[in-house]
């Protein structure tokens, strides 16, 4: 388990280190993903544009977050914040330093992330819809143009 959490810690250097210029852009990203947003803003919004969206946000506010409790008591796996702080495998006290974000600094098992989960849940949802959405139209506008050509005898 050492191996995976040092590779883990890895790679979240790489990410905080090489992708600084990309904080806002990540940031953003997980700021609108995170799944406390399904309750008080997805499902309510999504739900007058269209209740099958709006349906599907809550079953994955449900069910997302029932699959990340059962597999948190199964794993309970460290945060890479605190094992760093933990494991004897970093000598002389050369831990690695990680940055925190108000997200990050929860208490609970950290394996697999609440957070990785649901929002990508949440992005597949809305991404989705709007494909879907966006195909439609085109299909829409393609049938419009073919029967406007077929009628102009093009
Ligand atoms: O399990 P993780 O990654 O710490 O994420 C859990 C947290 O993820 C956040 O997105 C939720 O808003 C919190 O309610 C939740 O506690």
């Amino acid at each position: 388990m050492d191996f995976l959490h040092r590779n883990g810690v890895l790679i979240i250097q790489h990410l905080q280190k090489d992708y600084r210029a990309y904080y806002d852009f990540l940031n953003f990203m997980s700021n609108v993903g995170d799944p406390r947003n399904i309750f008080s803003i997805y499902f309510p919004l999504w739900f007058q544009l269209n209740q099958t969206v709006g349906t599907k946000m809550i079953w994955v506010a449900v069910v997302g977050d029932w699959f990340n409790l059962i597999f948190k008591w199964i794993l309970f796996g460290h945060r890479p914040y605190w094992w760093v702080q933990e494991t004897q495998i970093y000598p002389n006290h050369s831990s690695p330093c990680l940055e925190q974000f108000p997200t990050t600094c929860e208490t609970g098992p950290g394996s697999p992330s609440g957070h990785a989960m649901g929002s990508s849940c949440v992005w597949y949802v809305m991404v989705t819809a709007v494909l879907s959405h966006t195909v439609s139209q085109m299909d829409k506008f393609s049938i419009t143009l073919h029967r406007h050509a077929g009628g102009r005898g093009l």
